[in-house]
């Protein structure tokens, strides 16, 4: 069979197919041509600044024309090839390196990708770029004009046209498109785009020109003394962030050229909510919430950066989350750290302030960081038995520290534990009890007991045997009272005095609770297997104290009634102490134990007057 040579075909772009990509899914905002025409302005001068040519003016003027935005640059040019070359073909870029074959951006220019320009299209019908090249001295001035249909033409202009090396970009504005033309919004999209770039930026708007910049960036200027570099950054980071920072931390990565300043928010922030920080690759603004910069943990600061190395995805709207930003993340983390650990040793007022609203993510930080545990293990309070105190104050007084689980555990037993001498510390709340279970590990000589309620009771004193006895009676009465409650009623002496009673509810008893509710909804089948394992199942304990007057005074009551409606009211009062939310029916039963006393101590009132 004959095979025949197929001639071959270079593809056609539909230049309007490719703006609305660029214009509806690449970009945010029409807003980025701006930062597209400022970016190759930027770019041209440091390419003509890298041959040696001194003394090239770094100033880059933006002119606001009726309906219309007009750029100067001093730059490096274009010569007619360049123009054919780069200009008219998308994806040609004179801003990489071909380094063995492989195309690399390269690293002193904002550019890399070659289709910046096409985003003017996104809100300019035409595009005009009147350019001499500064690479060769005989090369006359070439002009380029392109419309959005994608035609365009080229063609060189007498040697006055443009005497200067450097480049002029005119978009002409899309009917429709006006308002991302006015002197307003060109001097804030530039100011704000701009804000770092190394070269001055003017806009030029009815006579009046503007520098949008501030050269150079606050970090980089000389400052008299570290109190006053303190309070430019902070100043600076008020009028850039728009918060009064608790505190800010210079940040300086010399390797990947990292600069700025981290700013400690004055509120406590949601430790879930990543906050965006501002960033500048090179000067030119990227985002204003760009994420992934800091570790999760570092959520309570905000950072000002300007970054070298790092690489902006194609929209530059975000950074390329890559090995390189893991890197920065975590040497930024490490400086956050040091900053941490640094107020410890000098400055521990403000340490107290910052604690005072970040106090949690510190918790955060400190569940996976040893070194910053033992740091701040002085600092951090906990909810303990000696009071909201640090894990270092409370081990000291009780090497053997114990650990409820949960905030009702240690309700449940707080007041007794204590009495009992016991040191108890509540890590029901987030990251206490995985920060409590480190504790031995970052402190020799401590241990860390689990706390079990249950524990606790078997602590307590039985009360005497003859006392059991005369009070057998009363104990089964109530038992019998609380029986329908799955609540088990026992005698103990333990101190306090002025606790009457507790009330113990086990996670083991919680569970049976949630069981016997399930029972109540079942099928008579299930309901008979699960109340057989009922019988044996753990239940709630209500322990009276034989020390409280009150208990001595109920035990001794004969009155059924009296006695049914006093054993109501100790176990509801026992309920309260343990903070937890009441259900419906205890509450009842508890306004009913109230009103029952109530009525009788005002009929005995009304006995006695009589
Ligand atoms: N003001 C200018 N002076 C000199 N050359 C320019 C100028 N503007 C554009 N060019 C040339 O046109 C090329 C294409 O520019 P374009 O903005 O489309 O892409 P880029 O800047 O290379 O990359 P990116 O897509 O990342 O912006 C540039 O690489 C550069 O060679």
């Amino acid at each position: 069979m004959q095979v025949h040579e197929q001639p071959s075909h270079t593809f056609q772009v539909d230049l309007r197919g490719l703006v609305d990509l660029l214009s509806h899914h690449l970009y945010s905002s029409p807003r980025v041509y701006v930062r597209e025409l400022l970016q190759n302005a930027v770019d041209a001068v440091t390419a003509r600044q890298n041959k040696r040519q001194d003394g090239t003016p770094g100033e880059i003027r933006l002119t606001v024309l009726p309906g219309a935005l007009r750029v100067d640059d001093p730059g490096i040019g274009l010569s007619e090839a360049d123009v054919h070359r780069f200009l008219a073909t998308i994806g040609s870029s004179s801003k990489r390196d071909d380094l063995a074959g492989v195309e690399v951006a390269r690293r002193e220019f904002l550019g890399q990708f070659g289709i910046g320009l096409l985003a003017c299209f996104v809100v300019a019908d035409e595009i005009t770029v009147v350019s001499r090249s500064a690479t060769d001295p005989a090369a006359v001035p070439v002009e380029w004009r392109a419309t959005s249909d994608g035609a365009y033409t080229v063609r060189t202009l007498p040697d006055d046209a443009r005497p200067e090396a450097g480049t002029t970009v005119t978009v002409t504005a899309r009917r429709g498109a006006e308002q991302w033309f006015t002197a307003e919004c060109v001097r804030d999209l530039a100011g704000s785009f701009g804000a770092l770039l190394r070269y001055d930026i003017l806009v030029e708007a009815q006579g009046v020109t503007t520098k949008v910049n501030t050269t150079p960036p606050v970090w980089d200027r000389d400052h008299a003394t570290p109190d006053t570099r303190r309070a430019a950054l902070l100043a600076y980071g008020q009028e850039t962030l728009g918060f009064a920072a608790l505190d800010v931390v210079d940040l300086d990565l010399p390797l990947v050229g990292v600069r700025g300043a981290a700013y400690v928010l004055p509120v406590a922030s949601n430790p879930l909510e990543r906050g965006g920080h501002r960033v500048y690759l090179k000067g030119m603004l990227l985002s204003e919430s760009a994420s992934k910069l800091l570790p999760e943990w570092a959520f309570f600061a905000r950072c000002i950066v300007d970054a070298e190395a790092l690489r902006p995805t194609a929209s530059r709207e975000a950074l390329y989350d890559d090995e390189t930003l893991a890197a920065v993340r975590d040497a930024l983390g490490d400086r956050i750290r040091d900053w941490l650990t640094g107020l410890a040793a000098t400055d521990p007022e403000r340490l107290e302030r910052f604690l005072a609203v970040h106090q949690l993510g510190v918790k955060a930080l400190a569940v996976h960081d040893d070194e910053l545990l033992r740091t701040m293990l002085p600092w951090l309070r906990f909810e303990t038995t000696a009071g909201r105190v640090s894990l270092a104050e409370l081990a000291r007084r009780h090497p053997m520290v114990h650990l409820a689980r949960t905030v009702e555990e240690f309700r449940q037993v707080a007041a007794i534990a204590s009495a009992q001498g016991l040191g108890v510390v509540n890590g029901g709340y987030t990251y206490d009890a995985a920060l409590v279970d480190k504790l031995p590990s970052v402190a020799p000589g401590t241990s860390v007991v689990p706390l079990a309620a249950d524990a606790v009771v078997a602590h307590l004193d039985a009360v005497p045997a003859d006392r059991e006895l005369a009070v057998a009676a009363f104990l089964a009465a109530a038992r019998a009272r609380l029986d329908r409650l799955d609540c088990d009623v026992v005698l103990r002496t333990f101190h306090p005095v002025s606790v009457p009673a507790l009330y113990l509810d086990s996670r083991e008893a919680l569970h049976e609770r949630s069981r016997a509710q399930a029972e109540a909804d079942a099928d008579p089948l299930w309901t008979e297997i699960l109340s057989n394992l009922r019988a044996t199942a753990p239940r709630a304990q209500l322990v009276l104290n034989d020390l409280n007057p009150v208990v001595r005074r109920v035990t001794g009551l004969a009155d059924p009634e009296l006695r049914a409606t006093a054993v109501d009211a100790l176990y509801g009062q026992a309920l309260l102490m343990t903070h937890r939310p009441l259900r419906t029916t205890e509450s009842a039963l508890l306004n009913r134990a109230l009103g029952d006393l109530l009525t009788w101590a005002a009929d005995r009132t009304r006995t006695t007057e009589a």
